[in-house]
């Protein structure tokens, strides 16, 4: 079991798809194929279940997955301690945040640490940012970028790097809320008030907090994930959605949108970093934890 055997099973395991893999890792299908199936062989029980259409990982690839994510980190670790010119850092780390992230925080975030780590290679992953303290929990990421939950699940370490309004929005060229709908949310006049929610995260507890403190039983038009596809959704007029003031200030879409300001707010997004606190320790994973800032 060799260190590459290990990131390809990987990067197979994260994008569960062969072909794409193939390409990604720069290696032949029939390569990528072979080494998935000497795996197997090695330990004596399928990692991954295919058929014509799909690829899933079964629970012993899911523990594997770990198995396999630990190993290469020590690896890194400890060629990162036997070399001579220790005080390069060298690795691979791998970053999860929204698109909307990527635009809005990453160049500050990276532009020092690319500068003072040259040799460390970024894999950046986008996604729905309600997923990041899972990714994270996981360890298919090292560090994620989303909003910090109410409670912060022990072991996950947070660090902040900006607030956000939650705003309702709706499309600019439709009216989907009345003055008085917005002024007196009520649960009479807001019964056929379509929504667009996330299926999942933050936003979405807040939303339904908000919802039952006004006695609202949303109509529930579509449940996305990521913000962003909400912002499309509502600017094609499909219903009314929240999202983060962030994601509208980034959106090309903003000039299709209005914004709703409904009393009481809903309490702000604070957005920021996640790793697990125990791998904190690690080269890598502490540089960019303690990364200077820019200036
Ligand atoms: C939570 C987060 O990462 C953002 C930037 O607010 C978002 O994409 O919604």
């Amino acid at each position: 079991m060799d260190a590459r055997s290990l990131r390809l099973f990987l990067a197979l395991a994260d994008s569960l798809h062969f072909g794409r893999t193939s390409r990604e890792q720069h290696v032949s299908p029939s390569a990528l194929s072979r080494i998935i199936r000497q795996l197997e062989d090695t330990l004596g029980t399928p990692l991954f279940l295919r058929d014509n259409r799909s690829v899933t990982l079964t629970r012993e690839g899911l523990r594997f997955r770990e198995y396999a994510a630990g190993v290469l980190r020590d690896w890194d670790t400890l060629q990162q301690e036997l070399r001579q010119d220790g005080d390069t850092l060298r690795g691979e780390l791998s970053l999860y945040c929204s698109v909307t992230a990527s635009y809005s925080f990453l160049y500050d975030i990276l532009s020092r640490f690319r500068h003072d780590h040259p040799r460390i290679e970024l894999k950046l992953h986008t996604g729905d940012p309600a997923q990041a303290v899972e990714r994270v929990r996981e360890a298919r990421e090292d560090i994620a970028i989303g909003a910090r939950p109410d409670s912060l699940p022990a072991g996950i370490a947070f660090q902040p790097i900006a607030r956000s309004d939650l705003r309702f929005i709706g499309p600019l060229d439709t009216l989907a809320l009345s003055d008085e709908q917005v002024r007196q949310p009520s649960p009479e006049n807001w019964r056929d008030v379509p929504m667009i929610l996330s299926e999942e995260g933050l936003a979405r507890t807040r939303i339904e907090r908000w919802l039952r403190r006004h006695g609202i039983r949303p109509r529930i038009y579509a449940q996305v994930s990521g913000n962003e596809a909400i912002v499309s959704m509502v600017s094609l007029g499909f219903g009314i959605g929240v999202v983060p003031q962030i994601v509208l200030d980034s959106s090309p879409l903003a000039g299709h949108i209005r914004s709703y300001d409904i009393e009481p707010p809903l309490a702000p997004y604070d957005i920021g970093l996640f790793a697990l606190e125990k791998r904190l320790k690690e080269p890598l994973v502490r540089a960019f934890w303690e990364r200077r800032a820019e200036g």
